[in-house]
């Protein structure tokens, strides 16, 4: 393993100004999305609108640092022939890959899951590399309910993602551990902020038993935040300073980056908080670690719905698509301002 090389991709991955596109939607996620907006999730449809997101050229080349790729997508060419991989490094963006096979219920533990793809994975990471990715990504999912999540689920979550992130260093690609625990039920702000906090500190413990360099990767959590049912919902302010403080609480300073998951707020809202951190943080930032997004629905949401699967809609679709990644790269400098959504590009 090349250390340096690995922060050095970590750190482009976590440039002010730029972050992450999670594009990496699995069959199951992106026929939910296509469903949303009434188009049939084909091969080709899922292909015509993914080239059309990376040759968003102003989007991709200032906003973007690098994109999450599904396994169908990294192999898959565009109308054109040119293998949409090849589009991402044309626009000057990382291609990344997500690695793990989804989730399977976790026996014992009743309504608990655990991330599944270990097996074969150092030959899969292999191909990955010499298809073109420099990084990857791994999700776990830790559902907060009655009596959840257990002792069991957050640690096998936690082997498992250090297991994944010590294979893809060994591979020279740059590992996002994704540890979400989600906003689903009626929890309020600081609920999610105790059980975020036992999650991550099993994560990082989990990652220094496996001799995971912490340089070499980037965080991917979720946000101390409301549960989406909750009657009192956390504001912004909130949100951002309960996040901070957890994250200062946890992760190591040695991690280059952190890079947020939306998790299903609003477009504004994911924005907002993101904004509202890096303020604190201030200019130049006084946090170890630098705060961006890696959003899926916060970023695709409303190209999604301008596309809408009609390749008259293409230009439409990306200029939302600009703009969202616009204000979100804003964000993550603390130069974004409600007034400025107004002024879609
Ligand atoms: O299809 P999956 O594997 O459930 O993944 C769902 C999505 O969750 C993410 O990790 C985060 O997405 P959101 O920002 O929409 O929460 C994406 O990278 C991924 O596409």
């Amino acid at each position: 393993m090349n250390l340096a090389d690995l922060n050095k991709v970590a750190l482009a991955m976590v440039t002010p100004g730029k972050g992450i596109l999670a594009a990496d939607e699995s069959s199951g996620t992106i026929k939910k999305r296509f469903d949303a907006i009434k188009v049939e999730s084909t091969e080709e449809n899922r292909r015509d609108y993914r080239e059309m997101l990376f040759r968003s050229t102003e989007a991709m080349s200032k906003y973007v640092s690098g994109v999450i790729l599904y396994d169908e997508t990294i192999w898959q060419n565009a109308k054109d022939g040119t293998p949409l991989i090849k589009l991402i490094e044309q626009s000057g963006a990382i291609p990344g890959i997500k690695v793990d096979e989804g989730t399977q219920a976790l026996p014992q533990c009743p309504g608990e899951l655990v991330t599944v793809g270990l097996d074969k994975l150092a030959e899969r990471l292999k191909k990955y590399y010499e298809r073109g990715a420099r990084f990857a990504k791994w999700r776990a999912v830790i559902d907060i309910g009655s009596g959840i999540p257990s002792m069991t689920a957050i640690s096998v979550n936690a082997h498992a993602l250090a297991r994944y992130a010590a294979l893809c260093q060994a591979a020279q690609i740059v590992p996002i551990v994704e540890p979400e625990v989600l906003m689903d039920g009626d929890h309020d702000i600081d609920r999610c902020y105790d059980v975020t906090q036992r999650v991550l500190n099993k994560t990082f413990q989990e990652l220094r038993i496996q001799r995971v360099e912490l340089e070499g990767m980037v965080l991917k959590p979720n946000m101390a935040i409301s549960g989406k049912k909750c009657g009192k919902q956390a504001s912004v302010d909130e949100v951002a300073e309960k996040t901070v403080r957890l994250l200062k609480a946890c992760v190591p300073a040695a991690v280059p980056g952190i890079a947020f998951l939306s998790g299903g707020q609003s477009d504004e809202e994911a924005t907002a908080h993101l904004n509202a951190m890096n303020r604190i943080g201030g200019l130049p930032s006084s946090l170890p670690w630098r705060l961006t997004f890696s959003y899926g629905r916060a970023l695709q949401a409303a190209p999604q719905k301008a596309w809408s699967g009609k390749a008259e809609n293409i230009a439409a679709g990306q200029r939302a698509f600009t703009h969202r990644a616009r204000m979100n790269a804003l964000a993550s400098k603390g130069e974004w301002e409600t007034g400025l959504e107004k002024k879609v590009a």
